[in-house]
């Protein structure tokens, strides 16, 4: 399984530029009014042209509904659905067969209690997303920034990719994927100056530091494997 790097929030040319010409794999955009990432249909439709063919776009919902789910997939064109909220098993099947198109769900994480249903959304989904589940007074259920234990990642087998996500930035992204092995890794907050905005400088180096952990997990499975 190949490695992705996703950039995610993204809601200007400028940054999505940075993030495109710097080699992220996947770019993800924000539907979800509460959050300072949020970008209309029309900024999803000017950006989601200019990643076209460069990047797998990611749409962000949080327990859309069809209407809203219709609406950005029109606008941006995406190649993924990131499904962020408290969507059901039979919810993620439904959402892949009636929009057709690939789906990673979201798992919150705080203790081990919090893989319970890890098996019966990785048998729905295309791709799972860890992240470290928010407070329960927090106004959005991610983007905050704060990592989560990530050895209770450390023995997971999954037939389909995973990915880390949750308070990454270019200093600790290594170690989230010497502990977990994860085919990926996700940012928001570790890439901003301020919640919604993206510096250019650290997406460059999110990117490379990234790419390096990839690197040193592929030398250590070669190493094991002689
Ligand atoms: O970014 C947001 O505002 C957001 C809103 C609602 C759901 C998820 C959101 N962000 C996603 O959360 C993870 C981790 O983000 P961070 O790196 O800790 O800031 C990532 O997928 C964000 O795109």
């Amino acid at each position: 399984m190949s490695f992705a790097v996703k950039i995610c929030g993204l809601s200007t040319r400028e940054t999505l530029e940075v993030a495109l010409d710097a080699g992220a794999d996947m770019v993800g955009f924000v539907f979800f009014e509460a959050s300072p990432r949020h970008i209309s249909l029309g900024t999803a439709r000017e950006l989601g042209r200019l990643a076209k063919g460069r990047a797998v776009k990611a749409a962000l919902t949080v327990d859309a509904d069809d209407a809203s789910l219709e609406n950005c997939i029109e606008a941006l064109q995406p190649g993924l659905l990131q499904l962020h909220g408290s969507e059901s098993i039979a919810r993620v099947r439904d959402i892949k067969q009636k929009f057709g198109l690939p789906v990673m769900k979201v798992l919150p994480v705080a203790t081990a209690a919090d893989l319970a249903e890890l098996p019966g959304y990785a048998a729905v989904a295309d791709r799972i997303l860890f992240d470290a589940r928010a407070p329960k007074d927090a106004t959005r259920p991610g983007g905050l920034g704060v990592p989560f234990d990530w050895h209770l990642l450390e023995n997971i087998k999954l037939a389909i990719p995973f990915m880390v996500g949750g308070g990454l930035n270019a200093g600790n992204v290594a170690e989230a994927v010497r502990v977990t092995h994860a085919n990926g890794v996700d940012v928001s907050s570790g890439v901003e100056s301020a919640p919604g905005i993206k510096d250019p400088d650290m997406i460059r180096a999110f990117i490379r530091a990234a790419r390096e952990a990839e690197r040193a997990m592929t030398s250590s499975r070669i190493a094991s494997s002689v």
